[in-house]
């Protein structure tokens, strides 16, 4: 194989590193050396970086290193023009060094790191980071050469159902939330998406790497054959995938700080009997919500696990004079979310299904309660309930105020827990599923193939 370096950038935010940097940690074992940047502010937050030979880190202003409260639309203008200078540079220094460069490999947000590329003769690789039905979706909307509606414009109303072959349709409820032009996110989200998918098409030659694997999202993907995408997930530490248990448990570049606590409450639990509930690390869920997420795990009367994002101690202790639990379930600040889904104690997940949760729960056989809240996490409960029939999403009552309630939480856990057919029916496609991951992934899978074609394409 030819001596590759890979530089391979991302966000700080949970759900795009821990993807991202298992991408670099698959690379470096490959042979590969990787270096992981992401922004100075951002890279002082990171704890237990993993080390692995090959594996490098760096940081790369951008301009807002005192992270200084900012719009994120100008914060990305921003992070365009000083970003794309500094990570320039970066490249320059690593040449001096002995260590030239030979691909760059980005994330959602960073479009502009694909002419960065072009205009200094290197190819790029862009890391798709959600469900390939999320991105046949923006294809739809954004592509030049299909015509798509927002493809010059997002001023036209998108007219619905949206149609995609072989796919289910898709309601108004079931895009990305900031495909709507009345989402907060709407208006920085729609330019980004757009120069995302454009830039692949005025590639002569594009590659997108995508976290998924063949046989969940075997149509989506093929409508996506056209912008040179293949799949190489899921992105989880290794130890998961092969049974190894002594390297690579934990993603590792943790944001917030873990609790250590509950692993001895969950061993205490019988086999498949606690409700594991988490919302990610970017949604902020209403008082209201988490009043009747409490309310109605407190009456269906199983214990849980449920992470309320803190990172400090005080606030846990508080958490848990809050809800006054008494044993019942457990409040944690943080938690090893892909070990808490592989313990044999947990029964059900509730979720808001963002696409690394999502996968994360495929991987480790765990069906879900689809709470979402905002972006592709509609996209991905749809997936979830009426393609894989891995889980069922929990219902708002019209006029609700988007809440769901205690008694719909407690229907979907008699469903998912109970021994009814329905619930019979979600374990054993939450089996069929994992399964298939497994075999995705294995020497010889199509997750390991691809990643390997993509290599030997370089
Ligand atoms: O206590 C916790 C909670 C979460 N996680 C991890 O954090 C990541 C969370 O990722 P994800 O489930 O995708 O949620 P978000 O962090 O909210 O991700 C954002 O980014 C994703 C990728 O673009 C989108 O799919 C989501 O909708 C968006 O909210 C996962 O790897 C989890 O294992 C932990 O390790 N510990």
């Amino acid at each position: 194989m030819k001596h590759h370096h890979f530089i391979i950038i991302s966000l700080p935010i949970q759900g795009h590193i821990n993807p991202t940097l298992q991408l670099a940690k698959n690379l470096s074992r490959a042979g590969a050396r990787c270096t992981f940047v992401t922004t100075v502010n951002g890279f002082r937050e990171l704890n237990d970086l993993p080390s692995i030979d090959g594996l490098f880190y760096a940081s790369i202003s951008d301009g807002n290193d005192g992270a200084a409260k900012m719009d994120f639309g100008d914060y990305l203008k921003q992070l365009k023009r000083v970003g794309s200078e500094n990570l320039k540079k970066l490249i320059d220094k690593y040449a001096g060094d002995g260590h030239p460069v030979t691909c760059l490999v980005y994330t959602f947000i960073w479009p502009w790191v694909a002419e960065v590329a072009r205009e200094i003769n290197l190819p790029s690789a862009f890391l798709a980071i959600q469900s390939a039905t999320a991105f046949a979706i923006y294809h739809h909307l954004f592509s030049i050469n299909n015509n798509g509606v927002y493809s010059s414009t997002s001023e036209i109303e998108l007219s619905f159902p949206i149609k995609l072959p072989e796919l289910p349709l898709f309601l108004r409820d079931d895009i990305p939330s900031f495909l709507l032009q009345n989402d907060p996110y709407s208006s920085f989200m729609i330019p980004v998406m757009r120069e995302h998918i454009q830039n692949l098409e005025h590639d002569p030659n594009p590659r997108v790497l995508i976290n998924t694997f063949d046989k969940l999202e075997e149509k989506s993907l093929k409508i996506l054959d056209k912008i040179g995408i293949c799949s190489i997930g899921p992105l989880v530490p290794s130890a998961f995938l092969d049974g190894n248990e002594l390297e690579d448990k934990s993603f590792g570049g943790d944001l917030f700080e873990k609790s250590e606590t509950y692993c001895q409450w969950l061993d205490s639990k019988p086999e498949c009997s606690v409700v594991y509930v988490a919302f990610g690390s970017i949604a902020v869920v209403k008082e209201e919500q988490k009043e009747e997420v409490l309310q109605g795990l407190l009456e269906s009367e199983r214990p849980f696990l449920w992470v309320i994002r803190s990172s400090k101690e005080d606030d846990k202790k508080k958490n848990d004079e809050i809800y006054g639990l008494n044993g019942k379930g457990m409040i944690v600040p943080w938690c090893s979310q892909i070990e808490v889904l592989f313990h044999k104690s947990i029964g059900c997940f509730v979720s808001h299904c963002g696409w690394n949760s999502t996968l994360e729960s495929t991987v480790a056989g765990v069906p879900l309660i689809g709470v979402p809240q905002l972006s592709d996490q509609m996209t991905n409960i749809k997936m979830v309930e009426e393609v894989w029939g891995t889980g069922v999403r929990a219902r708002v009552e019209e006029g609700g105020g988007g809440i769901v309630k205690r008694e719909e939480l407690k229907r979907c856990l008699e469903v998912l827990m109970g021994d009814g057919e329905k619930g019979n029916e979600i374990r054993r496609n939450v089996k069929k599923y994992r399964d298939l991951a497994m075999e995705a992934v294995k020497v010889g899978g199509s997750s390991h193939n691809n990643l390997n074609k993509f290599l030997e394409s370089l």
